[in-house]
């Protein structure tokens, strides 16, 4: 009988030796660790501990002080070819969708406008500006002028991009903030399903993910003392 064995998961992104330093302060020192295809990685820690400063360095925004971060090319035709993502920046930001702090979204553009400058912009997803206003729950909203939402609505029309977008690494900060309950377990949902088709997400929130705790949801924690505890 030959023996059942699991696929392992592809790697798609890896932390070395990450060392971050702001402002003469050690946020955190030497912490490595790998995202695979199926990963939910949740980055917590007290305010100011170095959460968006680590997703910022994931994304190739800023540098860290020492260490790098490497993804998995198709540059060359090997199997397993992690690069440097400063190396490939461009191939790289084609597997990101990087959601940060600013919205992103144009004030003086409508709802559906808004939805479609995404598309133009990142996008690639063939169900288009209509299934994600449907997603992000803004039906008959289309026409208001993103000045006039409300601070959720507002958040929504961002979100839309993450139905939007084809690229496997989602890092995402604060992604519930200003959201309500049915949208936070809808973003939950949305979460699992990229994380079932092979994508993974690194997120910050203070949000109990209890709708994922039975998935691969994984841990990084930051604190001031920098013990940086990874599981
Ligand atoms: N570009 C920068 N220049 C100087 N200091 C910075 C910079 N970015 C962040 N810091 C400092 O680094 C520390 C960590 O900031 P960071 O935003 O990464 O924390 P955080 O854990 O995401 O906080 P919060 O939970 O409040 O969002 C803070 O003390 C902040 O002032």
């Amino acid at each position: 009988m030959t023996p059942s064995t699991t696929p392992k998961a592809s790697l798609l992104l890896s932390a070395k030796n990450l060392t971050c330093i702001r402002q003469d302060r050690l946020l955190f020192d030497a912490l490595s660790f790998d995202v695979f295809a199926g990963d939910i990685i949740q980055v917590e820690g007290p305010n100011g501990s170095g959460k968006t400063s680590l997703l910022r360095i994931l994304t190739g925004l800023s540098q860290p002080y020492e260490g790098q971060v490497l993804f998995q090319s198709t540059a060359t035709h090997n199997k397993e070819n992690l690069q440097a993502i400063t190396r490939y920046r461009e191939e790289y930001q084609q597997n990101l969708l990087y959601f940060g702090h600013l919205s992103g979204i144009k004030g003086e553009m409508t709802v559906e406008e808004n939805l479609n400058f995404n598309i133009a912009l990142h996008g690639d997803n063939a169900d288009g500006q209509a299934q994600a206003l449907t997603n992000v729950n803004l039906m008959g909203f289309e026409d208001n002028l993103a000045s006039n939402l409300s601070a959720g609505q507002h958040r929504r029309t961002a979100l839309a991009r993450l139905y939007q977008s084809n690229a496997p690494i989602w890092i995402l900060d604060e992604p519930f903030t200003a959201i309500d309950k049915q949208g936070v377990s809808d973003l939950e949902a949305l979460f699992l399903a990229h994380a079932q088709r092979g994508g993974c997400i690194i997120l910050t929130t203070h949000q109990d993910l209890s709708a994922l705790a039975n998935t691969q949801l994984k841990k990084i924690t930051l604190d001031y003392s920098n013990d940086i505890a990874f599981d």
